[in-house]
């Protein structure tokens, strides 16, 4: 949740990146664990919780609802769950904050409840698509009202008999299978979600590893309603999304050496390395066993030169979130980078096409937007200047990358959000060798 202050970082050149890093927790996954282990029977510890705004507000959410969730230290919860229909009415609207992911998957989740919710969000938040959400769930029985055009608030009718369905979506969204699926935990017969390209599976797999009977491939998921979860503890990854402005900026600036421990391995979420390799980017990669059913490994990422490619389209959903991190990549590389079939980065926390263009431009880069991509001009000696990152964690902390690269420094605006998904980014990327205060 944005606190309304506005405060602003000065980013500017620092020294080559070195040493061992070790990035937060998961938010994907800590979402997901706050969700399903309140609904599971027993009690469950969560290690490696992510304490960022986005997945404490699905925490406090479950609170209201009637969940105990102990936090005995920072990053670990034991969760009292109350099982699969132990929810109870909260006493007003429920703040999803800046997370889409809280809001889409709850809009499922609370489809099934006997009570009325209604789930509210930030300024961001408030302009998202809802309807790739709701209009589904409403061929399932369930009954939402949105704002006007479709967007937050979300006014969810209880009550409602739900019916499993087998449907194909219309976005490559692990948001909206997700809501489908935990719909259809209270639906009667069986749901089916099938996608134009497969996303991350974390829903799937969380509910598989907490004792609900699930069928699962890339692009397909299949569960059918009336059964129960059982609490277990659960170790998040570290977060890839957040490991991958280190990656960047490693390969970028030259001199660099750095290892990132235990990071997060999902095959749905690591289409950046295989963009990046096929770009000459120098990443060894070390497998470090499982954690919490994810595959983990340590990275070690040196300097490297880099040549612009066409992005494999067939990577995007992998990457969907890495593209401002790789737009500040294609700007520093040699030649043009050209990023297509990515139409869903204009209804993320901002348009992130355009305000990664808009950016880039302002530091020196030629960048030309298409509706479902862009063509990044390479070889650009960035400059110094000024950036608004539109209130987007990642923006901000893509142009903190990008300013390791420029002449002069870069005033990066409206950073507060940066503590949605990575809190102490700033002072992990001064460890690394970041040029980066509060201004
Ligand atoms: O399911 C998830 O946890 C997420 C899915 C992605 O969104 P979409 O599924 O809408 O692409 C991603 O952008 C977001 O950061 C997290
Ligand atoms: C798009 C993102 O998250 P969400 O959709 O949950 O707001 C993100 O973290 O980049």
């Amino acid at each position: 949740m944005s606190s309304g202050k506005t405060i602003d970082w000065i980013a500017s050149k620092g020294a080559p990146l070195r040493g061992e890093l070790a990035v937060p927790g998961d938010k994907s996954v800590s979402h997901r664990a706050i969700m399903l282990a309140s609904l599971a029977d027993g009690v469950s510890q969560v290690e490696g919780f992510l304490e960022g705004e986005d997945a404490r507000a699905t925490e406090a959410i479950f609170r209201r609802m009637g969940v105990r969730i102990d936090a005995p230290k920072a990053g670990s919860r034991i969760i009292h769950g109350i099982g699969i229909d132990g929810l109870r009415a909260p006493d007003g609207p429920l703040d999803c904050g800046n997370a889409g992911t809280g809001m889409r998957l709850l809009a499922g989740l609370l489809a099934g409840q006997s009570f009325d919710t209604t789930l509210v969000g930030d300024a961001s938040l408030s302009k998202r698509p809802m309807r790739r959400v709701t209009a589904p769930l409403a061929r399932m029985g369930a009954r939402i009202d949105t704002g006007e055009g479709g967007v937050p608030p979300l006014r969810i009718h209880g009550g409602s008999a739900l019916q499993g369905i087998d449907i194909e979506t219309e976005v490559a969204s692990a948001q909206v299978k997700s809501a489908l699926l935990l719909a259809g935990l209270y639906a009667r017969g069986t749901t089916t979600v099938r996608e134009p390209h497969p996303t991350r599976d974390y829903t799937e797999r969380m509910l598989q590893a907490l004792g609900w009977p699930i069928e699962f491939s890339p692009g397909f998921a299949r569960l059918e309603g009336g059964h129960r979860l059982l609490a277990r503890d659960i170790a998040v990854p570290a977060d890839f999304s957040s490991a991958a402005f280190f990656i960047v900026a490693a390969t970028l600036v030259p001199g660099s050496d750095v290892r990132l421990q235990r990071v997060g391995m999902n095959p749905r979420r690591t289409g950046l390395l295989h963009v990046l390799r096929l770009m000459g980017a120098d990443i060894e990669e070390t497998p470090a066993g499982e954690q919490g059913g994810e595959p983990v490994s340590d990275l070690r990422v040196r300097h490297a030169p880099l040549r612009g490619i066409e992005v494999p389209v067939a990577h995007v959903a992998d990457m969907i979130d890495e593209f401002p991190a790789l737009f500040v990549a294609a700007a520093c590389a040699q030649g043009t980078t050209t990023v297509r079939g990515a139409a869903e980065l204009r209804v993320k926390e901002s348009d992130r096409i355009a305000t990664m263009a808009t950016g880039l431009r302002a530091l020196g880069a030629r960048v030309d937007e298409t509706p479902d991509g862009a063509t990044i001009h390479g070889d650009s000696q960035l400059r110094g200047g000024s950036i608004d990152s539109h209130g987007d964690h990642r923006i901000a902390m893509s142009f903190a990358v990008a300013a390791q690269l420029s002449d002069g420094g870069v005033r990066i605006g409206d950073i507060a959000n940066v503590a949605t998904s990575f809190p102490g980014f700033d002072a992990l990327a001064r460890q690394a060798g970041f040029g980066l205060r509060e201004g």
